[in-house]
């Protein structure tokens, strides 16, 4: 059975999990237990937080996890990315009072205080700078008010939370963190499978169903505005000058196209969202 790591708690929980029930694979009833085996599809879930799971991994204690960018460079587990999941997206800077610090190099002798250590030390130590790092579990932006660090590296989502600690980011981006498949070795069997069913579930997602009534003789304009994934399927209609077709789409542009084809001379324009796919 292939062994998966699952984040318990945390930003990340919620949607790993929701993400493995569409692929297909059972989730847990009780969101307190740590072990599900799901015997029919050879997989058992270890529900652990996601700061450790790169480590499990790692170690080869688990084939496979699910966990943040950000967490697995922080952990200095020998565990590789698979695949980025498209959820749990998350930019990690610096910030400090406002106007205090401007470039990175600002940074030399500060204290800074951030609960990814790891990933920070690495970051300034490959730029050159030293600056004394406070480790400390979260709640990050209250340590500079209280006086333990001068300036803090966390995870930025919308900022509000820096901005009510009177602070705010500055010197380069740290990294651009989104969701992610680990595994210490690629190549170990069941991994593709998930793979590809989770890959279904992200595509799933992101895609939709267009169907729309056409006169024939504008299909081939129709398919530059939608060219579909192979190509359109298109189905005979009772009037013999027109045609029923059908393409997937981004969800993201599904109503500039509806407009485009609308203006083209398509009527009858359906949308219907997809719930598994393998492309
Ligand atoms: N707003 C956010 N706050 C924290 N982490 C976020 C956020 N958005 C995305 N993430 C990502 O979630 C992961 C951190 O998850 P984790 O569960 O350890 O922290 P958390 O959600 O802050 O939970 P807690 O602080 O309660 O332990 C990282 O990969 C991080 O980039
Ligand atoms: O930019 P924002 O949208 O404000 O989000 C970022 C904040 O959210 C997270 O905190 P969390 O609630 O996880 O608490 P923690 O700091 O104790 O981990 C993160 O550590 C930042 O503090
Ligand atoms: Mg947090």
């Amino acid at each position: 059975m292939l062994r998966v790591a699952v984040p318990n708690k945390g930003s990340l929980s919620e949607t790993a999990s929701q993400m493995l029930t569409e692929a297909g694979y059972s989730g847990r009833r009780d969101p307190k237990s740590l072990y599900l085996a799901d015997e029919r599809n050879g997989v058992e879930f270890f529900y652990l937080r996601p700061r450790d799971i790169a480590t499990y991994v790692g170690s080869g204690a688990l084939d496979v996890g699910i966990t943040g960018r950000d967490l697995l460079l922080d952990s200095g587990s020998t565990a590789g990315e698979v695949a980025p999941l498209d959820f749990g997206s998350s930019t990690f800077r610096f910030a400090g009072p406002a106007g205090k610090y401007s470039t990175l190099e600002d940074l030399q002798g500060v204290r800074v205080a951030t609960s990814y250590a790891g990933l920070v030390g690495d970051f300034l130590k490959a730029r050159g700078v030293t600056a004394e790092l406070v480790s400390l579990d979260g709640a990050v932006e209250s340590a500079v008010q209280l006086g333990v660090a001068d300036a803090i590296a966390d995870v930025v989502e919308t900022g509000t939370t820096l901005r009510a600690a009177g602070l705010e980011i500055f010197g380069p981006v740290i990294l651009q963190s989104t969701a992610v498949l680990i595994a210490a070795d690629p190549s170990i069997p069941g991994l593709e499978v998930l793979q590809r069913r989770l890959q279904g579930v992200l595509v799933a997602r992101q895609y939709v169903l267009m169907d729309y009534d056409l006169p024939l003789r504008l299909l081939d304009e129709a398919t530059k505005i939608a060219p579909g994934f192979e190509s359109p399927t298109v189905s005979p209609l009772h009037d013999p000058e027109w045609a029923a077709i059908r393409v997937m789409v981004s969800r993201h542009d599904t109503n500039q196209i509806m407009d485009a084809l609308y203006d083209l001379g398509a009527r009858a324009i359906i949308v219907t969202p997809i719930h598994a796919a393998r492309l």
